[in-house]
């Protein structure tokens, strides 16, 4: 991305920032979906099954079964600019462009599929970037993404003869930024709707409950950016109920519970009629909320005897979360920029 043309004598390049989210296909379709997830699904960091138990698995099922399935779930949600996780955080960048000029040049990056990580830090090195941020778009630290971030880095950095000085963007979770940002664009919405709902849903991306015993932090700070949130929120909306779930399962273990699916339906049959549910976890709308949350758990609620239901839209490019972004960003390049 270029910083804005209208200044030529500016120093360009010398600062870099790099956005960088999950990733996602390339098409809505079985062969780019396969492509896709046995990327991602052979990652150790992400399947933490020993490799002689899971490749035969990984091949001779989940590859053979899952694309299709997925496809067809990317394709309910495909936009004219692509998968909207990556129309969204490329957006982002150009929105952090404009916002930082001249100072910073941004670019974004895929961990999984295109633009790659390796592609777009060569990208900024060639123009001119000696020092670049990475800011990993989770806002809660988890193993199987934000460390797999600078893993990617590093495989980059391992066949580099002349590396730029890095710093990376800390998870942000129980930043008052980032509370406050959610915060303020949930309510906005809230208000927004045509009914008034009894319960707010904060459905975070699931984990295998492994992952939390051997010490992941990823759920107690799903569960303290809950816990701030409500406390946000609960000024405004006295009488709302705030609960917090986990979507999204994969695989056969136990994964983090309560499970959104699961509640949804509970909750409907305990008499609740009118339900919100929001993702503060992702930075962009993608297959997950779009998908999962929008569509399907609409269809478990209302299907369980709810009346109303909303998904609640990400931060995505909305003011709230580009000041955040802004201020995080300007707060890890100090000293860089001023
Ligand atoms: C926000 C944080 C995320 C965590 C933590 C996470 C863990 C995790 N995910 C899987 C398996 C899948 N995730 C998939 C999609 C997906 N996951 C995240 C984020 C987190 N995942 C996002 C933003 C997306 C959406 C990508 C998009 O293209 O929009 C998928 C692929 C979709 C599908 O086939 O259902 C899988 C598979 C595991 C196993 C895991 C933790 C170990
Ligand atoms: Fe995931
Ligand atoms: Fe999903």
């Amino acid at each position: 991305m270029n910083p804005p043309a209208d200044h030529p004598e500016a120093r360009i390049g010398g600062i870099g920032v790099l956005l960088v989210n999950l990733g996602t296909p390339d098409a809505p379709t079985p062969a780019a979906v396969r492509r896709y997830l046995a990327e991602f699904l052979s990652d150790r960091r992400v399947v933490e099954i020993p490799a002689i138990a899971w490749k035969p698995i990984l091949h001779g099922v989940i590859l053979r079964v899952r694309p299709a399935k997925s496809a067809h779930a990317y394709a309910q949600v495909w936009t004219e600019a692509g998968s909207p996780l990556a129309a969204i955080t490329a957006a982002q960048a150009q929105a952090l462009q404009a916002r930082l000029g001249p100072a910073a040049r941004v670019d974004w990056a895929m961990r999984y599929g295109r633009p790659a990580i390796a592609d777009r830090l060569a990208a900024l090195q060639a123009a001119g970037c000696d020092r670049i941020l990475v800011a990993p778009l989770y806002p809660q630290y988890s193993a199987a993404t934000t460390a797999t971030v600078m893993d990617a880095v590093g495989a980059a950095l391992a066949r580099s003869r002349w590396h730029p000085a890095l710093r990376t963007l800390p998870p942000y979770y129980d930043d008052p930024l980032y509370i406050a940002a959610l915060a303020a664009d949930l309510t906005g919405q809230i208000e927004a709707l045509d009914f008034a709902p009894e319960v707010l849903l904060l459905s975070f991306h699931g984990m295998p409950r492994r992952t939390l015993d051997l010490g992941d932090p990823y759920h107690c700070q799903c569960r303290k950016t809950a816990r701030l949130l409500g406390e946000a929120l609960a000024p405004r909306f006295p009488d709302l109920r705030i609960d917090t779930t986990f979507q999204s399962r994969f695989g056969r273990a136990k994964w983090l519970e309560p499970a959104t699916d699961a509640t949804l339906l509970a909750e409907a049959r305990a008499g609740t009629r009118r339900l919100v549910v929001a993702a503060p976890g992702f930075a962009a709308d993608c297959l997950e909320t779009l998908e999962e949350l929008a569509l399907r758990g609409r269809d478990e609620f209302l299907g369980a005897g709810g009346t109303a239901f909303a998904a609640l839209t990400c931060l995505n490019t909305g003011e709230p979360g580009m000041a955040m972004l802004e201020a995080l960003t300007r707060r890890e390049l100090a000293g860089w920029i001023d």
